[in-house]
């Protein structure tokens, strides 16, 4: 994913020990690597969101549910005692959003996360081409059908343009901010601009996220605009990433930008497609040992010494060139 970054190993570091635990938003994880929101994970497995978060609480990592999720909310916090992170979106029925929120904390979620970068959905010309169906969303259940019937190829397509609200902004933060007490993350910030204005409205944490290539065509990758959401935070808030993480490399390189731990969300679900929640394991399983092998053959034996000297860019080595 990061064409041009390289890392810069130091040696003759004592790396007999490697610690890769740490907090996120207080909470502890024995790895800086997150469970992204995906939706609809029955799709992949017939136990869905359950076994994702089973696989969580196994490897002791935080799961971010989507709101689009085929098991309900209910059914996942009482499948294990994972911590949980909770995603969603703003639909023009803002009293579906609100009850969701609600729901989310009286079943012991610990954040909110917001997605920002879908006021509607991206083209997306497999879905129209395959006429990809939603099932019905047992969340919804009673309050909106997910099963849209239309002619147009994708019904998610049309799900999503009769639900989401496109009139979302910046001032409605402060709405979903008197809503809940939950700190809210937003997710799909890509500027140092919006960066910046997320500070000011309050967010306790911004997402780097493309939402992982699904929205805007000529997005930038995240890898290369996360410095610019860095340095604009100004260590403010904490800042995460998502998109592309595939190997323990790309989490230490997103760490020496300047993230605090990254989302995976593809490899979770092929994960869960091959083997269900020992799916799932496996692949959290692979990221760790692939970060703790980097950290080691790069000098660190603690995220904290995971430091921006450990990284070059290309822009970088092109301008030591100059
Ligand atoms: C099948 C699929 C469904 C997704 N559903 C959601 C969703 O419901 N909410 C959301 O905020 N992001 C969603 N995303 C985006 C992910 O949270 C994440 O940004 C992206 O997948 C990260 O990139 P990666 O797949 O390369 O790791 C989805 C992504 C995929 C591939
Ligand atoms: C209406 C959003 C659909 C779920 C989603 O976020 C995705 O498929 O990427």
């Amino acid at each position: 994913m990061t064409y041009g970054l390289s890392i810069r190993p130091r040696v003759l570091v004592n790396v007999s020990r490697i610690d890769m635990s740490t907090t996120i938003l207080g909470f502890n994880s024995s790895a800086p690597i997150m469970i992204a929101p995906t939706a609809m994970h029955k799709l992949a497995h017939q136990e869905g969101e359950v076994a994702t978060a089973r696989a969580a609480a196994a490897c002791n990592t935080i799961m971010a549910l989507s709101f689009m999720s085929t098991c309900t909310v209910e059914e996942v916090a009482s499948s294990c005692n994972a911590v949980r992170f909770f995603q969603f979106y703003v639909y023009k029925r803002r009293d579906i959003t609100a009850l969701m929120v609600q729901r989310a904390v009286r079943n012991g979620f610990k954040a909110l996360i917001l997605t920002v970068d879908t006021p509607r959905l991206g083209r997306r010309e497999a879905d129209i081409k395959n006429k990809m169906i939603a099932p019905q969303l047992k969340n919804f259940e009673g309050l909106l059908s997910t099963e849209v019937v239309t002619d147009k190829g994708s019904n998610l397509e049309a799900f999503a343009s009769g639900t989401l609200d496109a009139s979302l902004c910046w001032e409605d933060i402060g709405w979903l901010r008197s809503i809940t007490d939950l700190p809210i993350l937003i997710k799909g910030v890509l500027t140092h601009e919006d960066a910046i204005r997320a500070v000011e409205v309050g967010v306790a944490g911004i997402v780097v996220s493309n939402h992982g290539a699904r929205q805007l065509d000529y997005a930038p990758a995240t890898i290369n605009v996360l410095e610019e959401v860095v340095l604009a935070v100004q260590g403010k808030i904490p800042v995460f990433l998502d998109g592309g993480i595939r190997r323990g490399t790309d989490v230490f390189k997103a760490l020496a930008l300047g993230a605090q731990a990254v989302l995976i969300g593809r490899p979770v679900i092929y994960g869960l497609a091959a083997k269900g929640e020992h799916g799932v394991r496996r692949v959290i399983q692979m990221l760790k040992d692939e970060l703790e092998l980097t950290m080691a053959l790069s000098g660190c034996c603690h995220l904290k010494d995971i430091a921006r000297s450990h990284v070059r860019t290309g822009h970088e080595r092109l301008q030591s060139r100059i």
